[in-house]
């Protein structure tokens, strides 16, 4: 596993800074599983959602030093018109090729991190009392002890991919690769502690979001009172509802 060395976890378990935002969430979710929908029903709560997704793109959506970095790497034909890095070309690449991933994951990663740790920063400046990481790579990356509870979301194969490939025109061997990428379903069930079916429409998805927040919430409250850590994976086996 590549990713790991790139966006190295801090020494678990990991209290709270002072002062830092009381109660972290991690949500997450493969390509089209409705992580992004879920956390955008969140944010409609009031909750601060921190999109690592988002933080990524801007690295190579926005010419600088992770654009050159990118480029220097890869080659010159992989430069935009507009300064920036050709995503899809890209894609091609490196879900083709796990060395390559490693190779843009040491570019992009870190950037993410900083982003992140900047957003966390205002958050506690305006006295969050609750921070969510909507982070597609949470479990690729080893990174569950730094949240008191972390939420997964599933979502059938063929909906995932057919949902991809109508609402951001991509081929179907696009998602296949990146799939191939990601921890399976079966790996999400074991290592989060609450999970997400989203497994039919977008209305029972809603309500199934909002009272698994509820419920993350609790838990990541029950943890930080009792000053108990993130238990191992092995022992989140069964605890979803
Ligand atoms: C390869 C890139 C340019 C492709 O861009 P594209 O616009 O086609 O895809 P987008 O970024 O929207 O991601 C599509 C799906 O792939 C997933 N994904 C992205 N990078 C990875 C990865 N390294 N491993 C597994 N899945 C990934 C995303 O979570 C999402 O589900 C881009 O995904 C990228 O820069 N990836 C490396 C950085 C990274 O690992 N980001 C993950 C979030 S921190
Ligand atoms: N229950 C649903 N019914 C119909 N469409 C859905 C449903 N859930 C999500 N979608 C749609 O499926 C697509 C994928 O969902 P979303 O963007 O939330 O996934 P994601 O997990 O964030 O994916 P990625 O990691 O690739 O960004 C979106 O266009 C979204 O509107």
């Amino acid at each position: 596993m590549t990713h790991a060395s790139c966006f190295a976890p801090p020494p678990s378990p990991t209290p709270p800074p002072a002062g830092a935002p009381c109660l972290r969430i991690g949500l997450t979710g493969g390509i089209g599983s409705g992580k992004s929908t879920v956390a955008a029903l969140w944010r409609r709560e009031g909750v601060r959602v921190i999109d690592l997704d988002a933080c990524s793109r801007a690295v190579l959506d926005v010419p600088g030093d992770g654009v050159e970095e990118a480029i220097a790497r890869f080659g010159e034909e992989l430069r935009t018109p507009g300064g920036t890095v050709d995503r899809v070309r890209m894609a091609r690449i490196v879900f083709a090729d796990p060395g390559a991933r490693a190779d843009l994951e040491q570019i992009v990663l870190p950037r993410v991190h900083e982003a992140v740790a900047d957003q966390e920063r205002a958050a506690l400046k305006a006295g969050e009392p609750l921070v969510v990481h909507d982070s597609p790579l949470l479990l690729e990356t080893g990174q569950e002890q730094r949240y008191g509870a972390v939420v997964g979301v599933l979502a059938r194969r063929e909906d995932r991919i057919d949902r991809v490939v109508r609402d951001r025109g991509r081929t179907r061997e696009y998602v296949e690769s990146i799939l191939a990428a990601q921890v399976t379903d079966l790996e999400r069930i074991r290592r989060c502690d609450l999970l997400i079916l989203n497994t039919t429409g977008r209305e029972v998805l809603a309500q199934r979001a909002l009272r698994m927040l509820e419920r993350a919430r609790a838990l990541a409250s029950q943890r930080a009172a009792a000053e108990v850590p993130r238990p191992p994976a092995s022992s989140s086996v069964g605890r979803w509802p």
